[in-house]
C-alpha cells in the first residue's frame, strides 16, 4: 500500500526501510525480493534489515508494527510485558537515529501504552510526533454506521473513539452525521434506536479485534494496514474540511482527560499537526465511558512500567 502511494500520495516517491528481528530475516529478504519484483513505480530503495539502527536512519514516518500479537482468548494488555521492552529500546533507537521531524505511530498492542512508553524513553522527540493507531476503530464504528443504516461509509463522517484501543474503547456517535439528498443529518435521529446505538454497536466495535482473531486465527491485517495508511496520510496531508478522525494522542487534559496518557480522541489535521477537536458537549452516559477507558489507561501505564522495572 505505501508504495502504491496509498499513504503518502500518487506524486510521493518512497523509501522503505522495513525490521524484523534474526529468526525472521529470511522471510523479510522475501518480502524484499517481492517488492522489486512488484515494480512499484513510487519505490526509490529497500532497506530490510534486523538492525534497529540501519532501519531507524534517517527515516522521515516510522510505523511501529513489530512485536507479540494477541492470540485467541488473550486480552490486549496480556501482551504487554513482551512489547513494552522492544518500545523502550526501539524508543532510543528513533530518538539518536530518525530524521529530526520523524512521525511515529504505534500499531503494535498494546498500541496505547507502546506508544507512551516510546514518549517516555525519547524524550527529545516532540510529543506531537507520536501517536497510536485507533483509526481502525473509528473505520469499524463508520462500516457498522453504513451497514445498518445501507448508505454509503463515504457520506458517514464524525464518530469520535475515545481512550484506549482495547475493549474500553469508547465509540461515540453522538457528533457523528450522514450525507444524504436532504442535506447532512446526526446519525443518532437517522438509526432511530439509542438502545442498539448504546449497547451492540459499541460492543461490535469494543469487541471486532477479538472477533477477526477468532475467525481468522489471526489478527487483522488488510484492515489495519488500510487504517495506518488513512492516520498516516491524513496526519501529513490534512483532515477534509470539517470532518475529523480520531488518533491515540497525548492527553493535554481536553475533555478532562487526566494529562499523560495516550488517549485517543477525535483531531483535526493541517499543516503536518494534529489538533484536538474542541467544544464538542459531553452527556453523562459519555462521560462515563470516557473516565472508564482513561482508568484503564493509568492501570496499563502502572502495569508497563512494574515491567520494565
Ligand atoms: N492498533 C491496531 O489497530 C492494530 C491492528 C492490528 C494489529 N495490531 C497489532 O500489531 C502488531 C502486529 O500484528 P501482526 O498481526 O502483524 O503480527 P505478526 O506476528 O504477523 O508480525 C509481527 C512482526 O513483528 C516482528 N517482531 C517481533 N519482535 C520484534 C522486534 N523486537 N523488533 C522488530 N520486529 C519484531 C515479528 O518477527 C513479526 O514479523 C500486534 O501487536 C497486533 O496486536 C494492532
Ligand atoms: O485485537 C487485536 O489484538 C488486534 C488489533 O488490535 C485489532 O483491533 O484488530
Amino acid at each position: 500500500m505505501i508504495a502504491r502511494g496509498v499513504m503518502l500520495g500518487a506524486d510521493q516517491p518512497v523509501i522503505l526501510h522495513m525490521l524484523d528481528i534474526p529468526p525472521a530475516a529470511e522471510a523479510l529478504n522475501g518480502v524484499k525480493m517481492e517488492l522489486v519484483d512488484a515494480a512499484f513505480p513510487l519505490l526509490k530503495g529497500v532497506v530490510a534489515t534486523t538492525d534497529v539502527v540501519e532501519a531507524c536512519t534517517g527515516v522521515n514516518i516510522a510505523v511501529m508494527v513489530g512485536g507479540f500479537p494477541r492470540k485467541e482468548g488473550m486480552e490486549r494488555k496480556d501482551v504487554m510485558s513482551k512489547n513494552v521492552s522492544i518500545y523502550k529500546s526501539q524508543a532510543s533507537a528513533l530518538e539518536k537515529h530518525a530524521a529530526a521531524n520523524c512521525k511515529v505511530l504505534v500499531v503494535a498492542n498494546p498500541a496505547n501504552t507502546n506508544a507512551l512508553i516510546l514518549k517516555e524513553f525519547a524524550p527529545s522527540i516532540p510529543e506531537k510526533n507520536i501517536s497510536c493507531l485507533t483509526r481502525l476503530d473509528h473505520n469499524r464504528a463508520l462500516g457498522q454506521i453504513s451497514e445498518r443504516l445501507n448508505v454509503q461509509v463515504s457520506d458517514v463522517k464524525n464518530v469520535i473513539i475515545w481512550g484506549n484501543h482495547s475493549s474500553t474503547q469508547y465509540p461515540d456517535v453522538n457528533h457523528a452525521t450522514v450525507r444524504t439528498p436532504a442535506g447532512e443529518k446526526a446519525v443518532r435521529e437517522l438509526v432511530a434506536d439509542d438502545a442498539w446505538l448504546n449497547g451492540e454497536f459499541i460492543t461490535t466495535v469494543q469487541q471486532r479485534g477479538a472477533a477477526i482473531i477468532k475467525a481468522r486465527k489471526l489478527s487483522s491485517a488488510l484492515s489495519a494496514a488500510s487504517a495506518a495508511c488513512d492516520h498516516i496520510r491524513d496526519w501529513v496531508l490534512g483532515t477534509p474540511e470539517g470532518t475529523w478522525v480520531s488518533m491515540g494522542v497525548y492527553s493535554d487534559g481536553s475533555y478532562n482527560v487526566p494529562a499523560g496518557l495516550i488517549y485517543s480522541f477525535p483531531v483535526y489535521c493541517q499543516n503536518g499537526e494534529w489538533k484536538i477537536v474542541q467544544g464538542l458537549t459531553i452527556d453523562e452516559f459519555s462521560r462515563k465511558k470516557l473516565d472508564l477507558t482513561a482508568e484503564e489507561l493509568s492501570e496499563e501505564k502502572a502495569l508497563a512500567y512494574s515491567c520494565l522495572s
